[in-house]
């Protein structure tokens, strides 16, 4: 048997190699969940080759980035040992992943969440749901309305030419308190979560708290109009949905039209767009963006130093 040694503050500890959680740290390398099991019983064989018995686990790292460099592939050394930088970090991961209703913010923020191996996972429309409890829906009508047709509860007097977005508006505004009220608890907790809905809408988000480093905002689209329509199809095709098609067909028109908002704000505010048509291009992107923005640099002999070090 092999033991990895580790430490957490002071305390040492020793513990099995297991190929279940070494093949899960190489998942995030996009091998896919078999290719990784089979790759990380390739390393247990080659550590046992070597007559390893006993092994740190900032060596181990070293060893696994050795390997896949070698036998597996240099661009997958390199990602594994920036998502380990990222893993290692002392600041937990926000990301933050928007899109008008429809194009696929709650089944990529699963994906993502499933691939980084995170466990904290929110809706903005649980957050709104929430709020609507607390906030009546004579203090704020709007956010009792779906974000595209909130216009038709504004009481103001119309300040632009187009309501459906002056009502998107008004309806992200006030859901906004609740996403950051959230963004802030995971800060504070020191939590990694990934936030989704039609409420993270880039311009929105207080400055203090989007310039963080370890927050990042996708905005995901549809670009093509009958792929998006296509997908309410199939997100109402499971018998349990409650969600009426018709609702989302019959206001289609204004949820593209809160989408182009999205797209404008997205750019206004330098902040990255993803045309969400392909499940593994779009899960890709967003891997591939954290790590390079949070990864920092590929060098395992840094590694090696720090190992040294301690
Ligand atoms: N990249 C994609 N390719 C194909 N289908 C997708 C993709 N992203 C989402 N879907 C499907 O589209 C439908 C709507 O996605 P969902 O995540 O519910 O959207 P949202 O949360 O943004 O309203 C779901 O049936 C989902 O499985
Ligand atoms: O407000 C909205 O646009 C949608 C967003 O939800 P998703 O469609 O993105 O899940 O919520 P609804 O009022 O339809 O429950």
């Amino acid at each position: 048997m092999i033991m990895i040694k580790g430490a957490v503050g002071k305390k040492k500890y020793k513990e099995p190699f297991s190929k279940g959680i070494m093949a899960r740290s190489l998942y995030i390398t996009d091998l896919g969940y078999d290719k990784s099991y089979e790759i990380a019983t390739c390393i247990e064989n080659k550590l046992l080759e070597e007559n390893i018995s006993e092994i740190s686990i900032e060596d181990l790292a070293i060893f696994v980035t050795n390997y896949l460099k070698n036998y597996v592939d240099p661009v997958l050394a390199e990602k594994y040992i920036k998502w380990r930088n990222v893993r290692k970090s002392k600041e937990p991961l926000i990301i933050l992943i928007g899109g008008a209703s429809g194009v696929g913010t709650s089944s990529m923020a699963f994906e993502l969440a499933s691939r980084l191996g995170l466990k904290n996972l929110i809706s903005t429309d649980m957050i709104r749901e929430v709020m609507r409890k607390i906030v009546s829906q004579e203090l704020s009508p709007v956010i009792h309305k779906s974000s595209f047709n909130a216009y038709e509860s504004i009481r103001t007097p119309l300040l632009g030419p187009d309501p459906v977005v002056e009502g998107f508006i008004s309806h992200v505004d006030v859901v906004n308190v609740g996403v950051e009220a959230v963004i802030e608890r995971a800060l504070k907790e020191g939590i990694s979560i990934i936030i989704e809905g039609v409420h993270i809408v880039p311009g929105f988000i207080k400055e203090d708290l989007i310039r963080k480093s370890n927050v990042i905002l996708f905005t995901l689209i549809v670009r093509d109009e009958n792929t998006h329509k296509s997908r309410f199809y199939s997100r109402c095709r499971q018998p349990w949905v409650k969600r009426s098609l018709d609702n989302y067909l019959s206001n289609f028109h204004l949820i593209r039209k809160t989408q182009s908002f999205m797209i404008d704000q997205a750019i206004k505010h330098n902040s990255k767009i993803i045309d969400n048509v392909d499940v593994t291009y779009t899960i890709d992107i967003m891997v591939n963006d954290i790590i390079e923005k949070y990864g920092g640099s590929y060098d395992v002999k840094q590694e090696s130093k720090r190992n040294n070090d301690n």
